[in-house]
C-alpha cells in the first residue's frame, strides 16, 4: 500500500486510432464514500461497481480495523456489515493510508467525533500533505492532535463524544475538508454546518442523505450552506458505483489526439460538480458526444463518443476549477498538442495533491518536448498545432513523485509524441485506476 514497490519505468508510444467500446472503472470519491458510510449503517449495504484501486482498499481496511464487515463476493459485489453512527471501535493499530488525500481527511473526520484514538501514517507523497486544514475544524469540535510539524503525517487524533457542532466556512475550496467536518457532524448532537463559497463535488452530501441523515442545502448570499442533523442513524443501501470522469479522462483526452480514434467510453459519472473538463474540451473543439444520458445511483452518467479532433487553445476560467481538479494534469498534455495557448490559473491547490502538478506537469511535458511557462497559480502552454511532441531523450523518464495522474497524463503525452515518453514509474496508477494500461491495449488494439 505505502508503495515499498520497485519502480516499474514504461516506455508509451505513438498507437494506432482508438476505437470501439471501453468502461472505466467505478467512482474513487463514490467508491470510498459507500465503505465509509456503509460501515456506520447497521444490516447490509451492498455495492456493485465499486474501484478496486489501492487508495479504496485502504479505507476498506481501516473500516475493518474499526470494526466493520467488509468482504467481496464472487460476482465483485462488495458487502458491508456495518457497527453504527458512534460505535466505531478502537483499532488495534496504526491506519496505513497509502496515498490516499481521500480517506485520510475523510476518516480524520469519522473518527473525531468517536471516543477512539487513532493514528494515521501513509507514503511518502500523503505524508507531505497539508492535513491542517482539517485539524482545525476538528479541533474546533473537540478532537486533539499530535502531529509532524507542518501538521503533516504521521499523526495521531484523539475523537470526543460527545463533540461540539460548529458553523465553519471552509477557507479552501475541498471536499475532502467539507466532507471530513460533515462526517464529524454525524455523530455530534445539534446541527454541524459548512459554508461552501465556492460549490465542490456533492457526492457526500447525495449519498448521506440517500444513507437516510437529515442533511439540508440552501444558498446565503451566494454561498452554499449545508447542515447535518447529528446522531443520525444510517440505513444500509444498495449502491450502484458510476464509472469515474477522473478516469475517463484520459481514454478521452486520448481519443482526441490520436488520429482516426473513434472511442466510445460507457457509464461516465457526469456529476456537474466533476465534469466541466469535457465542457473545456469541447470549447477547445474536441468532439465528445453524449449517448444514453441517466442516473445511476442518484448520479446523471451518460455514455461518451469520442472522435479524433482538431484542437485550439482556450483561457479556462479559474472558477470552473473545482469541477475538474483532478483533469489539470491531462488537460496540459491536450493544450501541448491544441493549435495556440491555453492560460490556466487559480490553481494553487493543484501544488499540494500527490505531487506538485503544476512543477511536475511543466517539468514532465518539457522533457517530453512541449512548450510550457509555468506561473505561480497555473500553466501557459502553446501547443503544437497538431503535430506529435518530440517525446523523450532515449531512457530519460520523466518524474512522476508517486502521483498516478501524472504517470497516466504522460502514458496519454506518449501516444502523441514521435519517439514515445518514458515515465520513471507506472506502480502510482494502481492507486486509482488499476486496469489502465490493460485498457490503454484493448482502446488501442
Ligand atoms: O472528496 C474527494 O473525494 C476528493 C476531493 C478532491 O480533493 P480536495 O478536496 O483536496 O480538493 C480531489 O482532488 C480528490 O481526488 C478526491
Ligand atoms: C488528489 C487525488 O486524490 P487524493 O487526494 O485522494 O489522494 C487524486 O486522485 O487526484
Amino acid at each position: 500500500m505505502s508503495h515499498s514497490n520497485p519502480p516499474r519505468p514504461k516506455r508509451f508510444s505513438a498507437t494506432g486510432p482508438l476505437t470501439g467500446r471501453i468502461a472505466v472503472p467505478g467512482d474513487k470519491s463514490i467508491s470510498h464514500r459507500s465503505l465509509m458510510l456503509g460501515a456506520l449503517a447497521v444490516g447490509e449495504t451492498r455495492i456493485s461497481g465499486l474501484l478496486e484501486g489501492e487508495d479504496v482498499l485502504a479505507t476498506a481496511a481501516a473500516m475493518r480495523a474499526m470494526g466493520a464487515s467488509i468482504a467481496r463476493g464472487d460476482d465483485g459485489i462488495w458487502s458491508v456489515n456495518g457497527v453504527g453512527v458512534g460505535s466505531l471501535l478502537q483499532p488495534q493499530g496504526a491506519l496505513d493510508m497509502g496515498n490516499s488525500g481521500t480517506s485520510t481527511r475523510l476518516l480524520m473526520g469519522l473518527v473525531a467525533s468517536h471516543p477512539i484514538h487513532t493514528v494515521f501514517t501513509g507514503d511518502a507523497s500523503l505524508s507531505g500533505r497539508p492535513m491542517g486544514r482539517v485539524i482545525e475544524p476538528l479541533s474546533l469540535m473537540g478532537a486533539s492532535f499530535e502531529a509532524s510539524t507542518g501538521g503533516t503525517l504521521p499523526l495521531m487524533l484523539r475523537g470526543i463524544s460527545p463533540a461540539v457542532p460548529i458553523r465553519y466556512r471552509l477557507p479552501v475550496a475541498s471536499a475532502q475538508v467539507k466532507s471530513a467536518v460533515l462526517l464529524a457532524g454525524l455523530n455530534t448532537a445539534g446541527i454541524t454546518t459548512i459554508i461552501e463559497p465556492v460549490p465542490t463535488r456533492d457526492h457526500s452530501e447525495r449519498m448521506l442523505r440517500g444513507f437516510g441523515a437529515n442533511l439540508e442545502v440552501g444558498m446565503e448570499n451566494g454561498e452554499r450552506v449545508i447542515a447535518i442533523h447529528g446522531e443520525a442513524e444510517l440505513r444500509p443501501q444498495t449502491i450502484t458505483v458510476p464509472g469515474d470522469p477522473s478516469s475517463a479522462a484520459f481514454f478521452v483526452v486520448a481519443a482526441l489526439l490520436v488520429p482516426g480514434s473513434d472511442l466510445l467510453i460507457t457509464n461516465v459519472g457526469l456529476n456537474p460538480t466533476r465534469a466541466a473538463l469535457f465542457d473545456v474540451l469541447r470549447d477547445m473543439g474536441g468532439k465528445i458526444e453524449e449517448q444514453k444520458r441517466r442516473e445511476v445511483g442518484g448520479e446523471p452518467v451518460a455514455d461518451l463518443r469520442v472522435r479524433h479532433s482538431a484542437l485550439t487553445g482556450v483561457e479556462v476560467d479559474p472558477a470552473v476549477a473545482p469541477a475538474m481538479i483532478d483533469e489539470f494534469p491531462v488537460l496540459f498534455v491536450a493544450a501541448s498538442l491544441a493549435q495556440g495557448t491555453t492560460t490556466t490559473s487559480g490553481l494553487d491547490e493543484l501544488r499540494v495533491k500527490e505531487s506538485d502538478r503544476l512543477a511536475a506537469m511543466a517539468a514532465a511535458l518539457q522533457l517530453a518536448g512541449a512548450n510550457i511557462e509555468e506561473r505561480e497559480d497555473g500553466l501557459v502552454i502553446h501547443g503544437t498545432g497538431g503535430d506529435a511532441l518530440p517525446g523523450t531523450p532515449r531512457d530519460t523518464g520523466v518524474v512522476t513523485h508517486l502521483d498516478h495522474r501524472i504517470a497516466m497524463s504522460m502514458a496519454i503525452a506518449g501516444l502523441a509524441s514521435r519517439n514515445g515518453v518514458e515515465v520513471d514509474d507506472t506502480t502510482p496508477i494502481a492507486t486509482s485506476f488499476p486496469t489502465f494500461i490493460t485498457l490503454l491495449g484493448d482502446a488501442a488494439a
